[in-house]
């Protein structure tokens, strides 16, 4: 029991981020996503956010809530994920039981946007309970209830997925894939990459914004030679944060950008190899 509440307390860490009008999160647009999302939003369309990580995706949706004025909830999916997780479970509570809903009715109930992150990594039940939710009858069946409930009308569901990364085994169903708007994301190019490192680290130097930015898209060129995740848009703020504490940026590059990515010494050696060169 302790065990669930704990769980269940996980799920409700992320829940209801209410949106805060004054404070608009940052966003570099690449493409025409804004509009595709508005348009999906007006239809009530479900959305699917594919990409490698690190590249937009969640402050992207963080912005379009903003903009659309919608709470977002956001459940990070793990493989442990059950249908109750997101739907909700009964408790007891001393000599009672009582129902307690999960992120995802509470998101329906409420007319948030709510955000199902890395959707596939969650257990079959999970993906399908969200079928109903997706087409036209927009409702959430709550089993153990035995009822099902109608999304309030400002709901919207949106799932991210990153395709290289999940084995073939777990690739979404073609039924569940295309009930949903896909937006593909990508790293942005490299004048957009400036302007975020500019806007996110505004202390660092402009001279080496610009390094990093050519070293980073460098370093993606190795995703063909056997690195599995590419360096992210992440990755490069997080080198840009760690010049800006004083680190020497080839040190920086090393903390940020190789070894989280790779345990493979050959592989890192290439890719300090690129660092040395735009940083030396
Ligand atoms: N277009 C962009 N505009 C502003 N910031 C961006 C943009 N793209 C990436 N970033 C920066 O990169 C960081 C990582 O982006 P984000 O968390 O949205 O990635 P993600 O695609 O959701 O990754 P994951 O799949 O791992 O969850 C952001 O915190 C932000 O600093």
């Amino acid at each position: 029991m302790k065990k669930l509440l704990n769980r269940l307390r996980g799920v409700e860490r992320d829940i209801l981020q209410q949106p805060d009008e004054s404070n608009a999160p940052y966003y570099e647009a690449q493409a025409n996503e804004v509009e595709i999302f508005e348009a999906a939003y007006k239809k009530r369309l479900p959305v699917m956010l594919k990409g490698p990580t690190g590249c937009g995706k969640t402050r992207f949706l963080e912005y379009m809530a903003h903009r659309l004025h919608r709470p977002l909830v956001t459940v990070s999916c793990h493989e442990d994920l059950t249908s109750s997780d997101l739907v909700g479970r009964f408790l007891l509570e001393g000599e009672q039981t009582v129902w307690q809903d999960g992120p995802l009715t509470r998101a329906v109930k409420a007319g948030a946007i709510c955000y199902l992150d890395e959707i596939v990594e969650a257990r079959t039940d999970s993906t399908v309970i969200i079928h109903p939710l997706t087409d036209h009858r927009r409702q959430l069946p709550l089993e153990k209830r035995g009822m099902e409930i109608e999304a309030h009308e400002d709901f919207m569901l949106v799932i991210s997925y990153n395709p290289g990364y999940q084995t073939v085994l777990k690739d979404l169903k073609p039924s569940t894939k295309q009930r949903f708007i896909g937006i593909n994301f990508d790293y942005p190019n490299e004048e957009i990459e400036r302007k975020i490192l500019r806007s996110e680290v505004p202390e660092l130097p402009e001279e080496l914004a610009h390094k990093l930015v050519a070293a980073g898209r460098k370093a993606r060129t190795l995703k063909d030679h056997g690195l599995e995740e590419a360096t992210s848009t992440r990755a490069l703020v997080y080198a840009a944060n760690m010049m800006s504490a004083g680190i020497a940026p080839i040190e920086a590059c090393r903390a940020a950008m190789v070894n989280p990515i790779t345990d493979d010494p050959e592989l890192a050696e290439a890719l300090m190899e690129i660092f040395r060169a735009h940083f030396e």
